[in-house]
């Protein structure tokens, strides 16, 4: 069975929508809930595990343990940081990175150990690519968004490489398919609890428009 991964409940709430699921069809386990569907001939358990790294670990080993996982997608919304790519792209990510991990005044933010490679040779190459980096605070400020930028980051979120990194130490197959659904803005010359509040504003609007896009175009192709 592949299990699909989501963090929050308005990304699961979105796929509870996508796929019509019942109340009945629902259940609840320690990190929070799941329900199964059949897509293209293949059983998929999608389950929710809420936000941060702890608690999509914490989601990802149960699932593996009790449920015997194949693969993990994890799928849900992300930041964008390369600025060639904007909002509702969705990326599927070659390199999964924790940058904070270290003490970055002097290590460098990203150390090998924490690096996570992504074979996706098998699927083709019809979708973005790139390196995401995970940390257990959203990016939001603009300073930690230029830090990320120079680090060679293309997108962020608050549980992807941790998912991956548990993955890999299961020697379960780890794909991660994200959509952008918000950029930091500059909020150094102005109020900077407005920017942070309109960021949010943004992020709750995409939401749901990229698990649809993801649901509808890239699950399949990676099942
Ligand atoms: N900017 C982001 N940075 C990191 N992860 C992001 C971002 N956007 C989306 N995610 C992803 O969505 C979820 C929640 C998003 C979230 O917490 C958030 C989003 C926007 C603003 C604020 C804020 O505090 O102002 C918080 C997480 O699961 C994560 O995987």
């Amino acid at each position: 069975m592949i299990g699909i991964s989501i963090a929050t409940n308005w990304e699961f709430e979105a796929a509870l929508d996508y796929f019509i699921i019942k109340d009945n069809e629902r259940f609840r386990y320690p990190y929070g809930e799941y329900f199964f569907r059949n897509v293209n001939g293949s059983e998929l358990l999608f389950y929710c595990t809420g936000v941060r790294k702890v608690n999509g670990v914490g989601g990802c080993q149960y699932m593996i343990s009790t449920f015997n996982l194949a693969k993990i997608i994890v799928v849900g919304t992300c930041a964008g940081i390369d600025d060639t790519f904007r909002n509702l792209d969705i990326v599927v990510p070659n390199k999964a990175v924790q940058y904070d991990c270290t003490v970055k005044e002097v290590e460098p933010l990203i150390k090998q150990s924490f690096i996570v490679d992504i074979d996706l040779s098998i699927y083709g190459n019809q979708f973005l690519t790139g390196t995401i980096g995970t940390a257990d605070k959203a990016v939001v400020m603009w300073k930690d968004y230029l830090e990320l930028k120079k680090n060679a980051i293309t997108i962020a979120d608050t549980e992807a490489a941790a998912i991956a990194y548990c993955c890999k130490k299961n020697d379960v197959e780890c794909i991660i398919i994200k959509g952008i659904s918000d950029f930091p803005t500059d909020e150094r010359d102005g109020d900077k609890f407005e920017s942070n509040a309109q960021q949010i504003n943004v992020y709750l609007e995409n939401t749901p428009k990229v698990m649809n896009k993801i649901f509808k175009e890239y699950v399949d192709r990676f099942i």
